[in-house]
């Protein structure tokens, strides 16, 4: 009993003391932590006094001696921290390492703060390689600058170091050495990298340097022609003395102080130039209309002519509304008023210039990878199974930066002239006209006059373009959303949209799209960048020549340039054989195939059936995953996996996209029909949630090719120029495809705009390099693999077991049947990601090799071998 109570009372002593202990050193933390904090603060004090008080204090703490200074000495002292905190400056400063003591105080104060939180508040550790620095090399260089003062600069260590340097190496050795040695902590034992600041600071300058004068060349060569620089292909003339303007709002706009731009040139481009020429059409001095350089008194204005709205808006309001115009970037902007009273009849043009708005190159972040950022402590980066991997780098593409096209003003000119004239011949006036060149057409805006029915426009479109007569006019009658009319007239010389400028473009480099494709140029000159994964399919079509491989090409190098071979996958189909196989170098890197094929490049018919269905089947266990993963599509699951929340055990493994691209679809068609468009519509309806994506290439887009379910699924469609009416019709719902002038001229229609771009161009030797590049690097050691599919058609069933030719994953199947004892195929399925077909053929060599039974209906076959010593003998005599 008294043991017993003994044991008892043991028992509450063991246990009851333990709130007590774990109190105990959370308390003294606390106090730690407030004494390290207040040592730090008080020293900080003590320092920061002693520069002033220094003269008072120091006769007092050398005459009597430390101790007894601070002890016994009752003398008053000036610093405020009493004779302790003169006494602790004195040895800090004098004595020590100068001013850079104060560091010291400031690192045992961060240190008492993290003992009082128990956490790191402040990182003291790595601190104290900056502490080291400015305590070793801070003092000497504080004697150094401040050689003769009394005040201790740098201490006694600086004073020390410095004597024996000067000795040493002189003072202008010292003074190099010194700067060496910074030199070398900074950039070495700190890794400080400059070059973000420099940036950073050229970034500011240039911009503070645009903020004063946005139109610099303007204003220092007005009525000039500008001379050519890179980048840049409109040259006119200027406004002289243009005030900076001030940014416009919203709020301007709606008040009607400037002119809103157009919507899709709201971003980048800089002012180049504007000028204004008002003079009587009928007058003969109409000569002196020509855009650029004759201007007559710009701020001239005709009163009579005052009917136009943007008569009504002063002359800063005006320069406004050219640098906004300008700064939207589009290009030439003619306004051409024409009063309404036809007995008087004037007009004003003003001219706008604006320079090429192609976006700032950015940083050359694409040359090193530097977009896949994998962030500390994020727990799994798909990239680094190819961790070396380098992105393509822009010099591999050609810069065309510098073959700017000339603005023919004349070319203008004469096209405004004709337009007006066509259209009062068939009784049509008009208020304005304005103009935006772009790389391939000008855009000639029409404003009808009063009472002008947009729809007797549309009537006429044909006799319109008949008598403009130019080669592929396109009438937009109106144009959505701006309430006039448009007329597109292909500029006499056309300019080449650079793969490399859109590339190095800051919108592209700093993209957060999944798969960003560069596509080329809007008539605004605004670069066109789109994302595959959200249009989220792809119908290209064009007659022959007209630039399909070429925005192909672009896709392709697009996605390259901007994601790493984990994070994307090809299947390229190309019955042309020729188009797509330049890219078979990068097979390791970017390419998925079916298994135990040889060419990754689908040729052959058979095969892309073959490859629709086992993408079909992908896109089938893809679904799984995420419905497995309890996500709704491969963004949200593969940031799951990344952040380690699915388990690799039970198949969940990191999705990269897929992109097939098929070069001539009408091909496939002609020869295998349903065949190849049922797996198409399959996959058009439903890959895209888990990151399968379509790009389909056609020269025939007539209806028996681009079938009414095809065309349902794939809502984005780019059209080339095609040889009649009907075909554009066909991919784009519309006509005007048939009016494109080639040579990368297309129509996109997303959503429900339909835009007329100018296809970036990349030449076949371009994609070599990149192409080359990257399949020098390593790769993995083989494409990626779809799952396996066999047609209805497979003789193989028949065939005897082949046990020569076993399948790559005989040995793993057979590893795995016999650790599980459970000799089923979906077994075999689900743990190597294999299709039916496949893990029933391993299950056969199985069999055939006597590792498990033959087949028992539905339930799994027996395993014939109980351990893996057996099984491992065994695979030896197979060889
Ligand atoms: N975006 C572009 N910019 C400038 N020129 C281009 C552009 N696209 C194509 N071209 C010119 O047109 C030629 C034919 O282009 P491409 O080979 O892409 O045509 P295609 O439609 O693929 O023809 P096919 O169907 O016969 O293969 C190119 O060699 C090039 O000279």
């Amino acid at each position: 009993m008294a043991n017993k109570k003994k044991t008892t009372s043991k028992k509450t002593a063991a246990v009851a003391p333990q709130p007590i202990n774990d109190q105990r050193p959370r308390k003294l933390k606390l106090a730690l932590g407030i004494l390290g904090l207040l040592v730090g603060i008080f020293i900080c004090l003590a320092i920061v006094s002693y520069c002033v008080s220094w003269r008072a204090d120091q006769d007092k703490v050398l005459t009597s001696g430390l101790s007894n200074f601070i002890l016994h000495d009752h003398t008053p002292v000036a610093n405020w921290g009493g004779r302790l905190g003169a006494a602790l400056a004195h040895v800090f400063v004098f004595k020590g390492v100068g001013i850079a003591a104060l560091a010291i105080g400031l690192w045992i104060a961060a240190f008492g703060l993290n003992i009082l939180y128990g956490k790191k508040v402040v990182p003291v550790l790595r601190y104290m390689r900056w502490l080291s620095i400015v305590l070793l090399v801070l003092a000497p260089v504080m004697t150094y600058l401040f050689p003769h003062t009394s005040f201790a600069w740098g201490g006694a260590w600086g004073n020390v170091s410095i004597d024996y340097l000067n000795g040493l190496v002189g003072k202008a050795g010292t003074g190099m050495l010194l700067l060496s040695v910074a030199a070398f902590f900074a950039f070495v034992v700190f890794a400080l990298d400059i070059r973000p600041l420099l940036q950073r600071a050229k970034r500011t300058a240039n911009k503070v340097t645009s903020a004063i004068a946005p139109t610099p060349v303007n204003e220092e060569m007005p009525n000039e022609i500008v001379p050519p620089v890179k980048g840049e292909r409109i040259r006119s003339t200027v406004m002289p003395e243009v005030d900076v303007p001030q940014p416009v709002t919203e709020k301007d706009w709606d008040m009607g102080l400037v002119e809103k731009p157009a919507t899709g040139a709201a971003k980048g481009g800089t002012a180049m130039a504007l000028a204004n020429v008002h003079e009587d059409e009928d007058a003969p001095e109409i000569a002196q209309h020509e855009i650029p350089f004759d201007i007559e008194e710009p701020h001239e204005e005709d009163e009579e002519t005052d009917i136009s709205e943007a008569d009504m808006l002063t002359e800063e309001e005006k320069e406004y509304q050219a640098y906004l115009a300008t700064k939207n970037g589009s290009t030439v902007i003619l306004n051409h008023d024409i009063p309404a009273k036809k007995t008087q009849p004037k007009q004003e043009f003003s001219f706008e210039v604006i320079t090429q708005p192609d976006e700032a190159p950015a940083a050359p972040a694409i040359e090193h990878g530097g977009h896949i950022s994998i962030e500390d402590g994020e727990p799994y980066a798909p990239e680094l199974d190819l961790p070396n991997y380098k992105f393509p780098t822009l010099d591999l593409l050609e810069d065309r930066t510098n073959e700017v096209i000339q603005l023919d003003k004349e070319e203008l000119e004469k096209n405004k002239n004709q337009i007006i004239n066509t259209l009062r011949s068939f009784g049509i006036e008009i208020q304005r006209i304005s103009a935006t060149v772009g790389p391939t057409v000008t855009l000639y805006e029409i404003v009808p006059a009063e009472g002008v029915r947009i729809s007797k426009i549309r009537n006429l479109e044909d006799d319109i373009a008949l008598n403009l007569a130019a080669l592929g006019i396109r009438i937009i009658a109106p144009i959505p959303g701006r309430g006039t009319i448009g007329i597109e007239v292909p500029n006499a010389n056309k300019q080449i949209v650079s793969m490399r400028a859109l590339l190095s473009s800051e919108k592209f480099v700093n993209t957060k799209m999944s798969l960003p494709i560069a596509l080329g140029k809007k008539i605004d000159n605004e670069n066109y960048i789109v994302d595959l994964a959200t249009m989220p399919h792809l119908l290209m079509a064009g007659a022959t020549g007209q630039g399909k491989s070429v925005g192909i090409n672009a896709i392709l190098v697009s996605l390259l340039y901007k994601k790493h071979p984990s994070q994307l996958k090809f299947v390229m189909v190309d019955p042309k054989k020729v188009e797509l196989s330049i890219y078979r170098l990068i097979e390791k890197h970017f390419l998925a195939k079916l298994p135990n094929e040889e060419e990754a490049i689908i040729t052959d018919t058979k095969k892309v059936i073959y490859t629709l269905n086992a993408l079909c089947i992908e896109m089938d266990n893809r679904y799984e995953l995420l419905k497995e993963a309890g996500t709704r599509n491969i963004k949200e699951y593969n940031e799951k996996f990344i952040s380690r929340r699915l388990n690799p055990e039970r198949g969940h493994k990191y999705l990269p996209f897929i992109v097939l691209v098929v070069d001539e679809f009408a091909d496939l068609i002609m020869t295998a029909g349903k065949e190849v468009e049922v797996p198409i519509a399959r996959l058009a309806q439903l890959a895209r949630a888990v990151g399968i994506h379509l790009i389909i290439a056609t020269q025939r887009p007539s209806v028996n090719v681009i079938t009414g379910t095809i065309k349902a699924n794939f809502p984005a469609r780019m059209a080339f120029k095609v040889s009649a009416k009907v075909d554009s019709r066909t991919i784009l719902d519309t006509g005007g495809a048939e009016q494109l002038v080639g040579r990368g001229d297309m129509l996109v229609s997303h959503g429900s705009e339909l835009l007329r771009l100018q296809c970036a161009f990349v030449d076949t030797p371009e994609v070599e390099h990149i192409v080359e590049f990257i399949g020098k690097q390593r790769g993995y050691p083989s494409a990626f693999e779809l799952p396996e599919y066999e047609g209805d058609d497979d003789d193989s069933k028949d065939k005897v077991v082949d046990l020569v030719n076993r399948d790559k994953l005989f040995e793993d199947c057979a590893r795995l049947v016999v650790q599980s004892q459970n000799g089923s195929t979906s077994n075999l399925q689900r743990r190597f990601n294999l299709g039916y077909n496949r893990a029933g053929r391993i299950m056969d060599q199985l069999e055939a090799a006597g590792i498990v039974g033959p087949a028992m209906g539905s339930k799994p076959r027996d395993v014939l071998f109980h351990t893996d010593g057996e099984l491992e003998q065994f695979l030896e005599t197979l060889g």
